[in-house]
């Protein structure tokens, strides 16, 4: 099927040179003419009103007829509307294609020779399915907002001419006039509506990029003027509030705080993060605090703030040297370290630990290596720590949250590289609270300490070039993948000489400067020192020894401030008069040998001890008493010292009718402090032994070793803290496994000279030797 588009034309029609429009069949439009222009218009126009627009080309030619487009429209002039303002609107309407072959010149006017152009459509798959495809394409154009006259759209609906259909497009997409000329002159109507197609998808296209980004537009114009209209209103409330100055400079500072703090970029990002937001909080809200305290951690934290270390190890020597008296074994095994550590730069080495009992010297030795190398020094204190937030932090959901004690000391230390000493890892604890022990592991293990994460914090911080130094009473208590990380040194009680020599040296000149004694320094006599250690303290270290030095200071100053006559020597009567009785009695010294006591010796944290092992019998049922807070394995030694004497009594006339119908009680004073171990073993079968022969014990005779159930004497630990406090109590022998043997040259000669050892193998020996014969 086909259709043609046809009108009969005349053969000559006017013709009107148009640049500015290109006119297309169907297409009703207004032509605005001046006077003189619509004076010749009307003058050319004939009785049929028809007139054909046609566009010049561009190059003019002088004089004459102008060069014309070969194809133009014929149009029917509809109406003429003459303006108040002058001129005329010409509403014209399209009527068909024309193609100009001759343009004449006749009475002033143009009129061109036109033929009629016929359009044929061939209806076929191919135009069907342009036609639906151009409809489709132009919905989406409309639905983009690309506005159509109503009456338009209903036309297009209603048309199923392909050649009108795309004339009628061509009007509707925007095309340059060149390109509508060549449309115009586009005969074949497919080919046309194929033209249309292409422009009206391109438009299509335009159209959407242009929806997307307005849309953005305006949703980021949306935005940002609400922010900025809420920031407004904040600035007016702050302004009467009187608070904006004051949040400003905050925000300058803090903004430097950050650029100076030296951050890794990761940590930047989050402080700037964290900055912008505190920026938009209202500074009355808590959330607002919360927020201003982490960025001052943050920026407070010493990211790259480090003191250079001192590396001579020879001043290092002279520093440990001078705080120190003695401690040869200890201060030579901390240069090791300190070498070691020097030559290897980055030493991803173990972490000190110092086990001893209280008032060794511990915290002060740490001290004392923070001075050698030039670096700060914390202190933090586990003992009874058992949440691991205290070491980890809360989390910022927390109300009131802080970072762990270890970024809290760090920020208040300023620097990342301070000696960090950690007391008491022995008493850390273990709840429903977490495990700070393996929070500390963390904190410890040269191997994930450089990203140590504290939960407040939240960012990595690098604590590798913390000096962690770790200081315990006794060691078993403490866990031991932690153990696994240290490199354990001991330090041991002083003897009586040795506490007066670091009395003299300094405990007494710290003392007498810190109670203002300076200018007029009281001289200790040696023998008052000795008093004050032997009868005012009973300890290992020499911290009681400190306080009572600190006690006769201040009452010298008071006297100083009464106006009393000075006191030059603080003699043993001065002592006594300043400190009271003695609080301490040679316990041995003063007692008789009694049958059923014996004097064990026991190795506790606070050092060593002496025990006195009581035994007494009653009428009973060959029961067991035990009393005296013992510990478990106390008691099971309690147990087998009785089967070994109850099996070999009878080498001491002990026969088995000894234990018929008799309860043994073996009691170990003082009752109230818990007591465990198996070193007293020796000692209680000693005890019941004395108690069935009836041999008194000798009193200064004091002993330790675990037994087998075969009587043999077993190792124990600590045999140097045990001797040291059998010589402040005035113990004349002491009684040891032969396996200690070896532990002898730990103790100091004067110590030696003044206590007999006894080394024994087998505890019928040690029989021999503490019984009285009968
Ligand atoms: N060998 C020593 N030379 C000089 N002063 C010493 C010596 N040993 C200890 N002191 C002094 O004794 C006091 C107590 O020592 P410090 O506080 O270091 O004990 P500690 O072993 O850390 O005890 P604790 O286990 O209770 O923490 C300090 O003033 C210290 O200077």
């Amino acid at each position: 099927m086909s259709e043609t588009v046809s009108i009969t034309i005349p053969a000559v029609v006017p013709l009107y040179p148009v640049r500015e429009i290109v006119a297309f069949p169907y297409m009703i439009f207004p032509l605005f003419l001046k006077d003189e222009e619509l004076a010749r218009f009307e003058e050319m126009l004939e009785d049929d009103q028809l007139v054909t627009l046609v566009r010049p080309r561009d190059e003019a030619a002088p004089g004459g007829i102008p060069p014309f487009f070969e194809v133009g429209t014929l149009c029917k002039v509809n109406q003429i509307q003459h303006l108040s303002e002058g001129g005329a609107k010409i509403v014209l309407e399209g009527v068909a294609r024309v193609r100009v072959t001759e343009v004449v010149e006749f009475n002033h006017h143009l009129q061109g020779h036109c033929e009629p152009i016929h359009e044929f459509v061939e209806r076929s798959m191919v135009s069907e399915a342009l036609v639906q495809s151009l409809n489709a394409l132009l919905k989406i154009a409309l639905s983009y907002g690309r506005p159509l006259p109503e009456d338009v759209m209903k036309m297009i609906d209603l048309i199923d001419n392909p050649a009108r259909l795309a004339d009628l497009v061509a009007l509707y997409v925007n095309l340059p006039l060149d390109e509508q000329q060549q449309l115009l002159e586009t005969i074949d109507p497919l080919e046309r509506l194929k033209k249309v197609y292409m422009h009206l998808t391109s438009e299509v296209q335009r159209l959407q990029v242009k929806g997307e980004v307005q849309a953005e537009v305006t949703k980021r114009v949306g935005k940002s003027q609400k922010e900025y209209l809420l920031r407004e209103q904040m600035k007016q409330i702050q302004e009467e509030l009187g608070e904006e100055d004051t949040r400003a400079a905050e925000m300058t500072d803090l903004r430097k705080k950050i650029d100076a703090a030296g951050m890794p970029s990761e940590v930047r990002k989050v402080a700037d993060k964290e900055l912008k937001r505190v920026e938009r909080i209202n500074p009355a809200s808590p959330e607002y605090t919360v927020a201003r305290t982490y960025l001052d951690y943050l920026a407070g934290m010493p990211w790259k703030n480090a003191t250079r270390d001192n590396n001579d190890i020879n001043k290092a020597e002279a520093v440990l040297d001078e705080d120190h008296y003695n401690l040869k074994k200890v201060k030579e095994r901390i240069l090791e370290y300190l070498a070691v550590r020097t030559l290897r730069e980055k030493m991803k080495g173990p972490i000190l630990c110092f086990v001893g009992p209280p008032g060794v010297g511990k915290t002060s030795l740490g001290k004392s290596i923070a001075r050698a190398l030039g670096r700060k020094f914390i202190r933090m204190s586990l003992g009874g720590m058992r949440d691991e937030a205290e070491i980890r932090g809360h989390r910022r959901t927390y109300i009131g949250a802080l970072p762990g004690r270890i970024i809290q000391e760090l920020y208040r230390c300023g620097t990342n590289n301070p000696v960090f000493m950690l007391d008491e890892v022995d008493k850390i604890g273990l709840d429903f609270r977490g495990d700070p022990a393996s929070a500390l592991l963390e904190v410890l293990d040269p191997e994930q300490n450089n990203t140590f994460t504290d939960h407040y914090l939240d960012v990595p911080f690098d604590l590798s070039n913390v000096m962690f130094i770790t200081t315990a009473n006794q060691l078993d208590p403490v866990p031991a993948a932690l153990k696994d990380r240290m490199e354990v040194i001991r330090l041991s009680g002083y003897t009586d000489e040795e506490k007066e020599k670091i009395a003299v040296r300094y405990l007494v000149p710290r003392e007498v400067e810190e109670n203002g004694l300076a200018k007029n320094p009281p001289a200790f006599a040696d023998e008052a020192l000795f008093k004050i250690i032997r009868d005012y303290t009973r300890e290992a270290g020499v911290r009681n020894l400190q306080r009572n030095i600190a006690s006769v200071c201040r009452k010298v100053a008071k006297e100083i401030t009464q106006g009393k006559p000075l006191r030059e020597t603080i003699t043993p009567a001065v002592v006594e008069e300043f400190l009271g009785p003695r609080t301490f009695f040679n316990e041995v010294a003063s007692e008789k040998d009694r049958v059923g006591v014996v004097t064990g010796l026991a190795w506790t944290e606070t050092g060593g001890d002496i025990i006195f092992v009581e035994a007494t019998r009653m009428k009973g049922k060959g029961e067991l008493i035990l009393t005296g807070s013992l510990g478990d394995v106390m008691k099971e030694s309690a147990r087998a010292a009785l089967s070994f004497v109850r099996a070999n009594g009878a080498e001491w006339g002990v026969g088995e009718t000894a234990f018929a119908d008799t309860d043994i009680h073996i009691h170990v004073p003082a009752g109230a402090i818990p007591k465990d171990g198996p070193s007293a073993g020796i000692t209680m079968v000693i005890a019941i032994v004395s108690l069935l022969s009836v041999r008194p014990a000798r009193r200064d005779v004091a002993m330790t070793g675990e037994i087998s159930l075969t009587g043999r004497v077993l190792a124990i630990g600590g045999l140097k803290e045990k001797v040291l406090a059998a010589r402040r109590a005035g113990v004349k022998t002491v009684v040891a496994p032969a396996r200690n043997r070896e532990n002898l040259e730990d103790i100091p000669d004067d110590v030696k000279g003044e206590i007999a050892f006894v080394f024994v193998d087998d505890v019928r020996e040690a029989v021999q030797v503490v019984l009285q014969p009968v």
